[in-house]
């Protein structure tokens, strides 16, 4: 596990202290990992790949996805409240500290904004998102940036700390409405998430649903009518009120979209897999 620390250098330094923590105090104890990128395991090969030669591929450089955990959640609680999601275009914006988003078709995963790493895609409380990689040879060679020094630009200096220069907290940011590095952290944090949005629905063919989530997505009314602002060529339209009031089901009935937001819970799911996988296993002897 200690070799996906590239992959996630925010998360997984910290995922394996807790797993070592446990076994230097219990070693008798079994501990159950689940990882966040299992859940896009069955995206399409095409969604898989990289412009990269095919050997390094074969090394690992693939794209794999995040916030799985979120997305079976909402996937889960949408079926277990007789949605049907399995017959429906749905696109899940997990918007958090981490941001991304899903396309999901027949309730499975068909792409994704995060990659390789959890920097790709939409701004981020820190991370840069999507960038011209040209952007990271020039600081490595022009401006002589050590690796180190480019691994925290990208993942702790930039997104919207970086463009706003004082907070990646997207409720302080609101909070400061004349500010004008604060609204450009915000408009283009809404900008980019638009335009993946928009790229998401091309590879579904159109869409049917869409779930805010995560702790921008389930309580930032501003920023959801600011990503779906202009989005009535894809049948989007929000209604203000439901929107602003916090509503389960926000959209219109003007919009052919339906359009929720809510809170995720990746610990329920994770507890819920630890449940399946210990009912599957014969008894043991709980210390
Ligand atoms: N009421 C709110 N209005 C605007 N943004 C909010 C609100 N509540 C939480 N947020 C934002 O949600 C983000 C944290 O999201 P969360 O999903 O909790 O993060 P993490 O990825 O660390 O789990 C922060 O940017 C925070 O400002
Ligand atoms: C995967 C990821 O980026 O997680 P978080 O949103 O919690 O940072
Ligand atoms: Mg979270």
């Amino acid at each position: 596990m200690r070799e996906f620390v590239p992959l996630a250098p925010l998360h997984q330094p910290h995922n394996l202290a807790g797993i070592t923590a446990v076994r230097n105090a219990r070693p008798d104890l079994s501990q159950i990992a689940c990882f966040d990128t299992a859940f896009h395991h069955g995206m399409p090969h095409l969604a898989t790949l990289t412009g990269l030669p095919r050997e390094l591929r074969d090394q690992g450089i693939r794209r794999y996805g995040f916030h799985g955990l979120s997305y079976e959640y909402v996937v889960e609680r949408l079926r277990s409240e007789e949605v049907d999601v399995d017959g429906e275009r749905v696109i899940v914006a997990h918007l958090g500290n981490g941001a991304s988003m899903c396309a999901l078709k027949g309730g499975r995963s068909v792409e994704t904004t995060m990659g390789f790493s959890t920097l790709s895609g939409l701004p981020m409380g820190t991370r840069c998102g999507d960038l011209d990689p040209g952007i990271i040879l020039y600081l490595l060679t022009e401006m002589d940036l050590s690796a180190d020094r480019l691994r925290h630009l990208l993942y702790e200096e930039s997104g919207l700390l970086g463009l706003s220069g004082f907070s990646r907290n997207m409720q302080e940011l609101l909070a400061r409405p004349t500010d004008h590095s604060a609204l450009e952290a915000v408009a283009y944090f809404c900008y980019q998430a638009r335009s993946h949005l928009a790229a998401l629905t091309a590879v579904l063919g159109g869409l049917d649903r869409l779930v805010f989530t995560g702790g921008i997505g389930a309580n930032a009314p501003m920023v959801r009518a600011d990503i779906c602002a202009d989005l009535g060529y894809l049948g989007v339209a929000l209604d203000p009120t439901r929107n602003t009031a916090g509503a389960r089901v926000i959209s219109s009935a003007a919009g052919r979209v339906v359009v929720e937001a809510f809170a995720t819970d990746e610990e329920q799911m994770i507890a819920q897999h630890m449940r399946r996988l210990l009912a599957a296993q014969p008894a043991r002897q709980v210390a």
